[in-house]
């Protein structure tokens, strides 16, 4: 098969997205349009001049600029609008199912209540299982380089949205703020019977994913690239069956990894890990979802079967019942 003929098929398959930060996927259009409609002055004149802005060496260049964005966000129709933005864009990739971060901390720090971001974001995940059959699940995350009790207050505001929380999560800045220092508040929210995910082996060591795996016991791994770094990790995540959220198009643009051709994704199969593809903050990386299949099938040596993989991984990993998760890896099989 030519490398088309690949990037046609992964864009055909039906897939989940399990590793999407909805501030992430504002496209600086609609960051200008929320800002003229909230009244909120921004340092940039144009939409050229945001994307001229989106360079980055490493993850805390791009958080920076990730917070100021998020700015724009006010008004409970600013949530919605957002994610309405993402999950159509994410339905002409064939995502069929995505479980969604969202940050309630960079909201509720600017003093944007968190009832609003959740009420904006959840009535445009109704919506797309009403209008395209779309299935979601929502993942709160925690703000590492904050507190603990910060986080903590987080759970408290959550309580009476936790029919519509699937899982906790821990994002931001990594290096420095080791999963260990989250533990009381992910044994809270097991307590709570949500699931489990952390970032862990982005740009922090395999420790930190020994930390995720054994004190905050997490359900899920995202990212998890610097596991490859220690061969009794990788052979404990193979046993445990253990799922990898990769983000190849965000790990070039971060210097996680310093050329395409370098990524690991491939050496992940190999390995028998259960890796995924997704987009991680498409607005600033560059893609979405059928973007980063393209961007790694042209660079590394993808077979059909492995894209075949990543597809049905990404349904094997994901919170979707036994029963759904058959059922959309049967999908899988028949394109
Ligand atoms: N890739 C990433 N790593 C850590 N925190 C994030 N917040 C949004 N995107 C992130
Ligand atoms: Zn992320």
């Amino acid at each position: 098969m030519s490398k088309s003929d690949l990037i046609a098929y992964a864009a055909a398959l039906p897939k989940a997205e399990l590793h999407l930060h909805i501030e992430g996927s504002l496209e600086p259009e609609l960051l200008f349009k929320l800002g003229k409609r909230n009244n909120i002055d921004l340092p940039f004149k144009s939409v050229d001049e945001i994307r001229a802005a989106y360079e980055f060496s490493n993850l805390q260049d791009f958080l920076d600029i990730y917070y100021q964005g998020m700015s724009v966000l006010r008004t409970e129709e600013d949530f919605f609008d957002l994610t309405m933005a993402y999950l159509n864009r994410a339905r002409a990739d064939n995502v069929r199912h995505a479980e969604i971060f969202f940050d309630p901390q960079g909201h509720t720090e600017r003093g944007v209540p968190f009832d609003v971001a959740i009420s904006g974001i959840s009535t445009a995940l109704d919506m797309a299982k009403v209008q395209f059959g779309m299935t979601t699940k929502l993942i709160m995350c925690f703000l590492r380089h904050l507190p603990e009790e910060d986080a903590f207050e987080t759970l408290k505001q959550a309580e009476n949205w936790l029919d519509r929380i699937e899982a906790v999560g821990l994002d931001s800045s990594e290096v420095g703020h080791p999963p260990s220092k989250f533990e009381r508040v992910f044994k809270a929210a097991r307590e709570r019977d949500l699931k489990l995910v952390a970032h862990a082996g982005e740009e922090g060591p395999p420790e930190y994913v020994y930390e995720a795996l054994d004190l905050l016991r997490i359900d899920r791994l995202d990212h998890g690239n610097r596991s490859l770094e220690d061969t009794v990790l990788v052979e404990r995540l193979v046993k445990e069956e253990m799922t990898l959220t990769v983000c190849p198009l965000s790990n070039l643009k971060l210097c996680v990894v310093n050329d395409i051709k370098n990524h690991p994704l491939k050496r992940m199969l190999e390995l028998g890990l259960r890796a995924t593809v997704n987009s991680d903050d498409p607005s600033y990386f560059g893609g979405y979802m059928n973007d980063n299949f393209k961007a790694v099938i042209e660079a590394l040596d993808l077979t059909r079967e492995d894209i075949k993989t990543l597809a049905k991984n990404s349904f094997a990993g994901s919170f979707l019942s036994d029963g759904e998760k058959r059922a959309q890896i049967a999908a899988v099989e028949m394109v």
